[in-house]
């Protein structure tokens, strides 16, 4: 599948808007849509909006490099792939053509513990790092095996989502009864473990009756020494929002932390990622790198990131409006043009490598209340 010829994308929202026209308005809003209010989702898009650009001139920005390394492996760019459930659900590839969409733009892939292809399939179409996303299931045995499924095929971390001890109160889906149909499954799971997902019921979500029964709401940080003993790979904690929570986390040996509210799909209420984002790097005091997701939708929000102390910044939504549009070379699409525009603001900011897109780069004003 190519992208329609008259359609040449200038911005990530181009390929939003190809994707809307031919998705299924079920899938549309499953992926859009937000908890409750969606509060924390508008929040997210808006803390751009109150970023200020500090621009240095005179310095020579010939050469431009997004060039970063993150735990050992050099990147192409910092802008790289949220894990997101289910990438069937928008393209046949599903995530074998999310992986070559990362390979041909050199980005970071976190795949999903709801992927659609299988780990190994993942894994033979990818070029650059894959790291693998957990939820803590109930099934202890069912997470062993997927963590060394994992490291087998190549995955080079593991990043523990720590937000969803249940799914957020997801309203478009429970009026839209959304379940996953036939074609679709975690590819990566005993299919009896994800069974609920697929039993439609009005006026709720088979996700989230599923999460329910799936997932281990009692875990806390004393569990995570039971994964250390499973595996030698860096531990991420995906979802942290606090200083509290990042201190707690350096002190559980986490290799890197995401900043992130789930692309306001969990707790409503919950502030926007940027402006979390200090408070955690002030915490983790250096001690480990910190990743960012949450409404970026362009070079221009991930230089915000960056300069305001972020790794790395990752993209859930977008890379699904390039799958969708596109297959892989939608979601290279999608990763080439947010890396061209982050060069872009790096040129026009007189930074021309990421060791300069610092604080003093960036002013974020606070949200008048
Ligand atoms: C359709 C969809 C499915 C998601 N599935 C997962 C998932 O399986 N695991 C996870 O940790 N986060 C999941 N997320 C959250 C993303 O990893 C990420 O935090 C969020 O999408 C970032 O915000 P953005 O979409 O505004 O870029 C999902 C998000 C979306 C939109
Ligand atoms: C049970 C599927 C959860 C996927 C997810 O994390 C999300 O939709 O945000």
């Amino acid at each position: 599948m190519t992208l329609p010829q008259t359609v040449a994308p200038a911005t990530l929202h181009d390929y939003e808007q190809v994707a809307r026209g031919r998705l299924d308005g079920a899938v549309w809003d499953f992926i859009e849509g937000g908890a409750e209010s969606e509060r924390t989702v508008a929040a997210n898009r808006r803390a751009y909006g109150r970023v200020s650009l500090r621009p240095r001139v005179l310095v020579d920005v010939s050469v431009c490099d997004t060039g970063t390394e993150l735990l050992g492996a050099r990147l192409r760019t910092p802008v790289g792939i949220a894990p997101t459930a289910y990438h069937q659900l928008v393209h046949p590839d599903g995530e074998v053509g999310t992986a070559r969409g990362a390979a041909a733009a050199g980005a970071l892939f976190v795949v999903s513990i709801y992927a659609s292809r299988t780990v190994e399939d993942i894994a033979a179409a990818a070029g650059g790092p894959l790291w693998m996303q957990l939820y803590w299931l109930r099934r202890r045995e069912a997470l062993a095996a997927l963590i060394s499924r994992a490291a087998a095929a190549g995955c080079r971390a593991i990043v523990l989502t720590v937000d969803a001890p249940r799914l957020g109160r997801r309203h478009r889906d429970a009026r839209n009864g959304f379940a996953l149909g036939p074609g679709i499954r975690a590819a990566n799971l005993d299919p009896a473990l994800t069974a609920a997902a697929h039993v439609p019921g009005a006026g709720r979500s088979a996700l989230a009756t599923h999460a329910v029964e799936a997932v281990d709401p009692s875990v806390t940080w004393a569990d995570l020494a039971w994964l250390r003993e499973r595996s030698d790979l860096p531990l991420v904690l995906k979802g942290i929002l606090t200083g509290e929570d990042a201190a707690l986390a350096v002190a559980h040996g986490a290799d890197a932390l995401i900043v992130s509210n789930h692309g306001g799909r969990q707790l409503d209420g919950a502030p926007a990622s940027l402006d979390a984002l200090a408070e955690v790097v002030a915490a983790v005091g250096g001690a480990c790198p910190v990743l960012l997701d949450g409404g970026v939708r362009g070079g221009t929000d991930a230089f915000a990131a960056l300069a305001l102390g972020a790794r790395a910044v990752l993209l859930g939504r977008p890379v699904l409006w390039g799958l969708a549009a596109g297959g892989a070379a939608g979601v290279a699409g999608v990763l080439d043009l947010a890396t061209e525009e982050l060069a872009h603001t790096m040129a026009l900011t007189g930074r021309p490598d990421l060791a300069s897109v610092d604080a003093s780069a960036v002013v974020l004003r606070t949200e008048a209340r």
